[in-house]
């Protein structure tokens, strides 16, 4: 490394030194803590970015989000090149760097990796980061300590594109390193157009259906509600009525959102006993989840939850997977997560899918995905998307060319035309509320579907998530797709104990990447069961690892 770029590097870390007595590690989705602490982390993750892009001679991303958590929470992850998630390869770096006590430490660690990973850290060879950051209040003042980072690499350049969605961001950097353009413009028109294609290929039959094409959608009170008030401008044959845009003063994920209204299961912020009928969604804080709901007729906050299960459920259906199957020879690939509700999971081996479960974090989930022809991913938060190899799309461009050329305007040349227009709404970086939103929109138009009539594809087996604090969360190790915990000694057994005594019981735990608490999750057969197990098991964590056992 040339003595120029050390001393930059020393100087700038000298400037901000890191909090003291908390461990921070890469989580699910990337560093995550009170955002009053996170400064020294950002920092250095735009150094961590700009030898990111550095080592593959391509643009990479920035985003300053900490999606679902609470207002005062902030975070902060790298997109990688392909427009996904930060290689895991690097997480046991990133989570080295934010831990360095001293700037010498801190430069000790870049001079090791660098050279082990022969970085062209030469000043010759320049980066590129595209920032982006939500609507939180610590976001600007992040962004500029991302950027310090950034500025202390020698030729490395940051792009600040301002308040993003989540999944916009993976867009432009994916968009980016393909040579299309970058920016948020491109971005909803590439989905509105896709959208548009899709209601074009709409049968006559359901197009002419009386259902209503009016969705009421909770913002979160964040950037994805002000995001769909420019998108719904674009789109005809559908009405989006957004609430909770962040513009009347409500706060970012209380009361409202989607984890909010997927884990409660009570309607948001914002909507009432007056909403019945009304089909309605939720995003998160970040916009990468989207759930629906609907409020039923003697409601007094309950609603009727469509998670991501259910929408991925509903992508799917018999006739279009039998379909691809017979005229395509698709390799299909299902992937799920151990929170997937067990009546998904069984719904879809019915339709003779073989269903693939990885642990949580989307990180997971979509390098599954990417292995297939198609292959389509979501977390039951709503987190989800699909994605086509290029081989695959480059061969049914060639499919529609061909049927266009012999028979313009027949349903095989249709069938392929929608799939060339799925993949374009949808978003192959990334899970991501708004492009879903049009999908689920478009699908339910072309079924001619009302929510009650999607809501009865199955019915939901009763659930429970609850959390616990404990004094280490890193103390509970898990295996199997999560769904076995291998330690403390003795706590899995304990699970088990109390599971069997619960018709169709089934329960884990697991440490939460985002957040500092271990997380329950319990199905039964009735919701009362569901609760009770969870309850119970709580308990057992609580005597395994809480405070009161750390008093003892
Ligand atoms: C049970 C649950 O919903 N977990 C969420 C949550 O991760 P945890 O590691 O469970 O905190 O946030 C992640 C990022 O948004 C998301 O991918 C994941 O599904
Ligand atoms: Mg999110």
């Amino acid at each position: 490394m040339k003595e120029e770029q050390r001393l930059l590097l020393l100087h700038s870390s000298s400037l901000f030194s890191p909090p003291q007595g908390v461990k921070l590690s890469y989580g699910t989705a990337g560093f995550r803590a009170d955002a009053s602490i996170l400064k020294t982390t950002v920092h250095r993750v735009g150094i961590l970015a700009a030898l990111r892009s550095l080592k593959t001679q391509s643009a990479v991303g920035l985003m300053i989000t900490a999606s679902h958590n609470k207002v005062t929470d902030n975070g902060v992850k790298i997109v990688d090149p392909s427009g996904g998630m930060l290689t895991q390869e690097w997480e046991p770096f990133a989570d080295q760097l934010a831990n360095a006590q001293t700037p010498e430490a801190f430069l000790s660690l870049i001079t090791e990796f660098v050279e082990k990973e022969k970085i062209p850290l030469d000043g010759v060879q320049s980066a590129e980061i595209l920032l982006g950051r939500d609507t939180r209040p610590s976001g600007e003042s992040l962004l500029e300590a991302a950027k310090q980072g950034i500025s202390s690499i020698l030729g490395a350049i940051a792009l600040d594109l301002g308040i993003l969605t989540t999944p916009q961001l993976h867009w432009m950097v994916r968009a980016r390193n393909k040579g299309m353009k970058a920016t948020e413009p491109a971005y909803f028109e590439q989905i509105s157009n896709s959208f548009r294609c899709l209601v074009d290929l709409i049968p006559n039959e359901t197009k002419s259906s009386k259902m209503d094409n009016t969705v009421v959608v909770d913002g979160a009170d964040g950037v994805g509600g002000e995001k769909l008030e420019v998108l719904k401008t674009m789109l005809t044959s559908l009405v989006i009525e957004v609430r909770n845009t962040g513009k009347g003063g409500g706060i970012l994920n209380d009361g409202v959102g989607a984890d909010y209204v997927q884990k409660e299961k009570v309607v948001p912020r914002g909507f009432c006993s007056n909403d019945v009928g009304l089909r309605c969604a939720s995003l998160d804080g970040d916009a990468d989840r989207l759930v629906y709901f609907s409020v039923p007729t003697n409601s007094s906050r309950k609603i009727d939850l469509i998670d991501g299960d259910k929408i991925l459920s509903f992508i799917l259906t018999k006739k279009g997977t039998e379909n691809l199957n017979n005229n395509s020879h698709a390799r299909l690939g299902v992937i799920q997560t151990a929170y997937a509700n067990g009546a998904s999971t069984d719904y879809l081996k019915q339709l003779g899918l073989e269903v693939i479960f990885t642990p949580t974090g989307v990180k997971h989930l979509h390098e599954k995905a990417a292995q297939f022809d198609i292959g389509i991913y979501f977390e039951a938060n709503g987190h989800g998307t699909i994605l086509f190899s290029e081989s695959w799309l480059s061969w049914l461009e060639a499919r529609n060319n061909e049927l266009g050329f012999a028979s313009e305007g027949s349903e095989q040349q249709k069938a392929a035309l929608r799939l060339l227009s799925v993949s374009k709404l949808i978003n192959q970086a990334v899970g991501d509320a708004l492009s879903c939103l049009l999908l689920v929109e478009v699908v339910l138009q072309h079924k001619g579907w009302s929510i009650h009539k999607w809501n009865e594809l199955y019915q939901d087996l009763p659930s429970r998530q609850l959390k616990v604090k404990v004094v280490d969360r890193t103390a509970v190790a898990t295996t199997n797709a999560e769904t076995v915990a291998i330690s403390p000694p003795g706590i899995q057994e304990a699970i088990d104990a109390e599971t069997a005594k619960y018709p169709r019981g089934r329960c884990f735990i697991r440490p939460s990447g985002t957040e500092d608490v271990i997380r329950v999750y319990a199905e039964a057969s009735t919701q009362e069961a569901a609760d009770s197990l969870a309850g119970s098991v709580a308990k057992i964590v609580d005597r395994f690892l809480g405070f009161s056992s750390s008093q003892r």
